[in-house]
C-alpha cells in the first residue's frame, strides 16, 4: 500500500518532538561553543529521521506581481495526475465548455511517481488576515504546490523531472487553452485581485476572411510569422520581444476586424485596454506587469483617449453637457474622470519604457481614424514598427467579400462592379452590408444588384457633392475677389482721405506761422505787426 505524506508524518512526527525537545534542553543548559557543534549533530540527525526535501512553489512571485509561471505549469500538469489519485478536484470549463479540466483542490495530496521515484505533491491555501482595518473583509490568499521526494533522489528530481513537469505542462496548458479577450475595469472591487477582467474570445475573423489588398496581406502575415519565431532574434539584437502596429483608416474599413484575425492567427490573448478607465500612470504600469505572454494589447481609437498635453480629451456639445450636470451617475462618472491623469510620457514608457520589457512575445496595435493627429513620439518606428493603412474597398477586397458572404468566385457585374469601385469610395463594411442576403433563399444577382445600385447611388452622391463642394469654392473664390476689391477700395479711399487731410493741415500750419496766402495777411499776423509797429514808435 502506498503511504500519503499525511501517514509518513505520523511515523516521524513522535521522532521528531523528542529530537525538539532534547534540542531545547540543550539550548538552556549547554554553553555557546557547545551547542554550535550539537545543533550541527541535531541537524544530522533530524535529516537521519526525516530524509526528505520539500520545495516550495508559490503562486506568485515578485510581490505578487505575476503569476509565476512554474506554479501554472504545475497546476496544469497535475490536472492530469490528480484526476487518478487525488479525492477532492476542482472543475473547470474549457474550449467552449466543450471539455472539462480537473485540478487538485486546495490543501489536497497527490502521490506521483517518476522514474520509479516516488513524490508527493501537495496544495496548499493560507488566508491572510489583514490587520488594518477595513470596510471589506481581506481576500488576500497565498496559495502554493510543495514537491517533497527523497534525498537521494535529488539529483533526478531537480534535473530531469522539474525540467519535465513544466514541458508536461505547458503542452496540457496548449491542448486546453482558451483564449482571452480581456478589458481593464476602473473600480478594483476587493474581490478581484486583478485590475483585468476577461470572457472567451471567440471573434470568428481570419486573414482569409479578411477584405484587403492580398499582397498586403501577405506581408503582414509574412511579418507575424517571423516576430513569433523571433525570440533569439530579439534576444540576439538586444531588443524586448515585442512589436507595435498601428492600424489606421476611416471607419468600417476592418481594424477592429484585422485585430481579431491576427489573434487568431497568433493564437495570443486580447487585452483591450480603455485608457480612460485608467486613474494614472502607475496603474497603467500594473496593468502592463499582469498582462500574459502570447498576448496583443489594444488601443483603439487612440487620437480619443489622449491629446498631446497628455490630458483626457471628451469634447461634447454645450446641450451634453447640461444634460450630464443634471444627472448624478453621469456626475459622479465626470469626477472619477476628472482624477485619471495618465500622461502621453506614461503611456509612451508602457509601450517602450524597461517595464515593457516584463514578459515577451507581445503585439500593441493602436487604431485610429485620423494618424495625422497623433503626437510623432508615439508612432516613430521602434513604437509603432509597421503602419498599416486599411483603405476604401477595392475589387480585390470585394472578391475576398463575394466569397465570403455569398460564395461566388464570378459574377457577370463583376466588370461594373470593379469599374464603380474605382470611381467612387465604399468602406468593405458597407459593400458586406450590400452583399449579404436580406432574407432567406435571396438570389446572389439580388444581392449583386442591390451593391450595383448602392455603388451607383455613393457615385451619384459623391459627384454631387463635389459639384456643391466646387460650387462653394467658387462662390468662397468670387467672395474673396469681391471682399479684396472692396478693401482695395476702401484702402484706396482712406489713402484719399488722408491726403487731403495732409493738405489741409499744411495749410493751416502755413497760416499759423503768417505766411501770407493769396495776398492777405493772417489776422493773427496783422496783429503781430501791429505790435511790431507799435514797439517800433
Ligand atoms: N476589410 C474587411 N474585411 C472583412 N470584413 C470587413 C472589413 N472591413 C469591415 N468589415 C466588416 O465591417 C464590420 C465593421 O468593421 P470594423 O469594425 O473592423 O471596422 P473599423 O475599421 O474597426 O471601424 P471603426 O474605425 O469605426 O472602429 C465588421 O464587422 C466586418 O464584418
Ligand atoms: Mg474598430
Amino acid at each position: 500500500m502506498v503511504m500519503t505524506m499525511g501517514e509518513l508524518w505520523t511515523q516521524v512526527g513522535s521522532l521528531m518532538a523528542t529530537v525538539v525537545f532534547v534540542c531545547a534542553i540543550i539550548q538552556q543548559y549547554f554553553p555557546v561553543p557547545l551547542r554550535a557543534h550539537i545543533d550541527r549533530y541535531a541537524h544530522k540527525l533530524t535529516g537521519l529521521l526525516y530524509p526528505y526535501i520539500t520545495i516550495t512553489f508559490p503562486e506568485y512571485t515578485g510581490e505578487r506581481l505575476r503569476r509565476s509561471e512554474a506554479f501554472t505549469a504545475i497546476q496544469n500538469y497535475l490536472a492530469t495526475r490528480s484526476t487518478i489519485r487525488a479525492t477532492r478536484m476542482r472543475a473547470e470549463a474549457v474550449k467552449n465548455s466543450k471539455s472539462l479540466i480537473l485540478s487538485m483542490d486546495d490543501n489536497e495530496e497527490v502521490i506521483d511517481e517518476y522514474e520509479g521515484v516516488k513524490i508527493w505533491w501537495t496544495s496548499t491555501k493560507v488566508m491572510l488576515t489583514n490587520k488594518s482595518f477595513s470596510r471589506y473583509p481581506s481576500n488576500d490568499e497565498k496559495r502554493s504546490y510543495q514537491l517533497t521526494f527523497h534525498r537521494q533522489h535529488r539529483e533526478i528530481i531537480l534535473e530531469t523531472f522539474i525540467h519535465h513537469i513544466m514541458e508536461e505542462g505547458k503542452s496540457v496548458e496548449k491542448k486546453n487553452r482558451q483564449r482571452k479577450l480581456y478589458m481593464n475595469s476602473s473600480k478594483n472591487e476587493w474581490w478581484h485581485k486583478s485590475n483585468w477582467r476577461h470572457v472567451p474570445f471567440e471573434h470568428p475573423a481570419k486573414f482569409r476572411t479578411l477584405a484587403m489588398d492580398p499582397e498586403m496581406k501577405q506581408g503582414i502575415i509574412n511579418d507575424l510569422i517571423k516576430f513569433k519565431n523571433g525570440k533569439e532574434y530579439y534576444e540576439k539584437v538586444g531588443k524586448a520581444w515585442k512589436r507595435g502596429y498601428l492600424l489606421y483608416g476611416p471607419p468600417g474599413t476592418g481594424k477592429s476586424t484585422m485585430i481579431a484575425a491576427i489573434a487568431n492567427f497568433m493564437e495570443y490573448d486580447v487585452y483591450d485596454l480603455e485608457l480612460t478607465s485608467v486613474k494614472d500612470n502607475s496603474e497603467l504600469k500594473k496593468l502592463l506587469i499582469e498582462i500574459s505572454n502570447k498576448s496583443i494589447i489594444v488601443i483603439e481609437d487612440i487620437d480619443c483617449s489622449l491629446d498631446l498635453t497628455g490630458q483626457r480629451k471628451k469634447k461634447k456639445t454645450e446641450d451634453e453637457g447640461d444634460k450630464e450636470m443634471k444627472d448624478p451617475v453621469k456626475q459622479a462618472e465626470k469626477e472619477e474622470e476628472k482624477q485619471s491623469k495618465v500622461t502621453l510620457s506614461g503611456l509612451l514608457n508602457f509601450i517602450d519604457g524597461i517595464w515593457s520589457a516584463c514578459g515577451g512575445e507581445r503585439l500593441i496595435i493602436f487604431t485610429t481614424n485620423h494618424k495625422e493627429k497623433l503626437d510623432e513620439a508615439l508612432i516613430r518606428r521602434g513604437r509603432m514598427d509597421k503602419h498599416i493603412e486599411m483603405s476604401y474597398c477595392s475589387f480585390a477586397a470585394f472578391k475576398v467579400l463575394s466569397m465570403n458572404y455569398l460564395d461566388v468566385e464570378w459574377h457577370e457585374s463583376y466588370h461594373r462592379i470593379d469599374q464603380l469601385l474605382k470611381e467612387t469610395e465604399m468602406t468593405p463594411a458597407d459593400v458586406a452590408e450590400n452583399l449579404m442576403p436580406k432574407y432567406e433563399g435571396e438570389e446572389t444577382d439580388e444581392c449583386f444588384k442591390r451593391l450595383v445600385g448602392a455603388l451607383e447611388t455613393a457615385k451619384e452622391e459623391a459627384k454631387k457633392k463635389a459639384e456643391e463642394e466646387a460650387e462653394a469654392a467658387k462662390k468662397a473664390e468670387k467672395e474673396k475677389e469681391a471682399e479684396a476689391a472692396k478693401r482695395a477700395e476702401k484702402e484706396k479711399e482712406e489713402k484719399e482721405a488722408a491726403a487731403k487731410k495732409d493738405e489741409e493741415s499744411s495749410i493751416y500750419t502755413a497760416e499759423n506761422n503768417g505766411i501770407k496766402c493769396n495776398g492777405v495777411a493772417t489776422k493773427e499776423a496783422k496783429e503781430n505787426g501791429h505790435m511790431e509797429n507799435d514797439q517800433n514808435s
